[in-house]
C-alpha cells in the first residue's frame, strides 16, 4: 500500500486565498511586524516565504531585522513601541534568539492581543483551558490540514512525538480539544516505536531527521511530520522516513510542502484573527 499524500501547499494556498478575499473586505491592511535578531538560518527561510505570502493576500506587512548583538533592553524597547503602535496587528518575534537575550521575557511583553505566534502565557493558558485566544500557527496549520484531508479526530488515538511549548504542548491541547485521545511522547519515553504504533493520527515534531521508522507506523495511519531538517547534503527532510512510512500509513504530509507552508497560512489567519478582534470589526457572511 502506498499512502495518500496530504498536500501542505495546496490547503495552504486555498487558506491563503480565503483570507485575502477576508482582507480585501476589511476596507483596511492588517499590520504584521515580524522581528528577527541575528541571522539564524531556520527562520531565513520562514522570513521569505512569510513576506511573499503577507503582501500577496493584502497585509500591510514588515521584517524589522535587529543586528545578533542587540541587547535584551533594546528589544523589549521595539515590542513597547509596536504593542502601542495602532497600525500594528500581529507582532512575532522570530526564535531562536541570541543567548543575551531571554525568549520568555521577550514573548511576556508582547501584547496578548498582537501575539499572532500564540506563544504568550495568556494565549497558551486560554488553550490549556478551552478558551480560544492567539492558537500557534503550526499546530493550527497541523488542524487545518486534517480536516482539508477529511481525516476523522473526534476518538481518534493520537500520538505527539515532542512537547516543545511551540509545537508539541499546544498540538496536544488541540487534538484533545478536537476529542482526540491523546498521547505526548518525547525524549523521556521508555518505547517510543511502541507508543507511535499505537496511533491512528501520529503528530512528528522532534528535530530529528528521519527519526521516526516505517515499522513505528500503524497499518492506515494518518502521519503529520512537522520536521524541518537540512542534511549535509543541502536536503530538507522531515522527522519521519517518508519512504517508509508511505508504505505503512494511509495518509502522510511531505517535507517541504506539508505543514510548513501551512504554518505561515496561519500567521496570516491570526493577523487577521487579531486585527478584526482588537480592531472590533465586524465581518460580513
Ligand atoms: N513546519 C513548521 O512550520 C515548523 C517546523 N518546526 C520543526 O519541528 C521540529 C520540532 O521543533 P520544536 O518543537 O521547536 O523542537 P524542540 O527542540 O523545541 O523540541 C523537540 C522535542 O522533541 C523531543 N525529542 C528530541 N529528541 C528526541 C529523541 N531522540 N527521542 C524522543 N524525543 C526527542 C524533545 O524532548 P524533551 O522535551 O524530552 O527534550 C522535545 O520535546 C524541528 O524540526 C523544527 O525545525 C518547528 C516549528 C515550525
Ligand atoms: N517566532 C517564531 N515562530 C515560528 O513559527 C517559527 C520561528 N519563530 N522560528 C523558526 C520556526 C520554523 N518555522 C517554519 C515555518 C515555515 C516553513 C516553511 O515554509 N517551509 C516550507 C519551505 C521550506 C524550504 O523550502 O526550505 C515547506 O516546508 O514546504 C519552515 C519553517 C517557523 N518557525
Ligand atoms: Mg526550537
Amino acid at each position: 500500500m502506498s499512502a495518500r499524500i496530504i498536500d501542505g501547499k495546496a490547503v495552504a494556498e486555498a487558506l491563503r486565498g480565503r483570507l485575502a478575499e477576508r482582507v480585501s473586505a476589511l476596507g483596511f491592511r492588517p499590520g504584521l511586524r515580524v522581528v528577527r535578531v541575528g541571522e539564524d538560518p531556520a527562520s531565513g527561510v520562514y522570513v521569505r516565504n512569510k513576506d511573499r505570502a503577507a503582501l500577496k493576500a493584502g497585509l500591510d506587512s514588515a521584517t524589522i531585522q535587529l543586528p545578533e548583538a542587540t541587547g535584551e533592553a533594546e528589544l523589549l524597547d521595539l515590542v513597547a513601541k509596536l504593542n502601542a503602535d495602532p497600525a500594528v496587528d500581529g507582532i512575532l518575534v522570530q526564535l531562536p534568539l541570541p543567548r543575551q537575550i531571554e525568549a520568555v521575557k521577550v514573548l511576556a511583553a508582547i501584547d496578548p492581543a498582537k501575539d499572532v505566534d500564540g506563544f504568550h502565557a495568556m494565549n497558551a493558558g486560554m488553550l490549556a483551558t478551552g478558551q480560544r485566544g492567539l492558537v500557534p500557527c503550526t499546530p493550527k496549520g497541523v488542524m487545518h490540514l486534517l480536516a482539508a484531508a477529511r481525516i476523522p479526530v473526534a476518538g481518534a488515538r493520537a500520538v505527539v512525538l515532542g512537547r516543545s511549548n511551540i509545537v508539541g504542548k499546544p498540538m496536544a491541547a488541540l487534538l484533545l480539544a478536537a476529542d482526540a485521545t491523546v498521547t505526548v511522547v518525547h525524549s523521556r519515553t521508555r518505547d517510543l516505536a511502541h507508543e507511535c504504533r499505537r496511533a491512528e493520527i501520529l503528530v512528528a515534531a522532534v528535530g530529528r531527521a528521519e527519526m521516526v521508522k516505517g515499522d513505528w507506523i500503524a497499518e492506515g495511519a494518518t502521519v503529520i511530520d512537522v520536521g524541518i531538517n537540512r542534511l549535509p547534503d543541502g536536503r530538507l527532510v522531515g522527522d519521519v522516513d517518508f519512504a517508509a512510512a508511505s508504505q505503512h500509513a494511509a495518509a502522510i504530509t511531505p517535507v517541504p510542502g506539508g505543514v510548513g507552508p501551512m504554518t505561515i497560512a496561519c500567521l496570516l489567519e491570526n493577523t487577521v484573527e487579531a486585527a478584526v478582534a482588537r480592531r472590533g470589526v465586524r465581518e460580513a457572511g
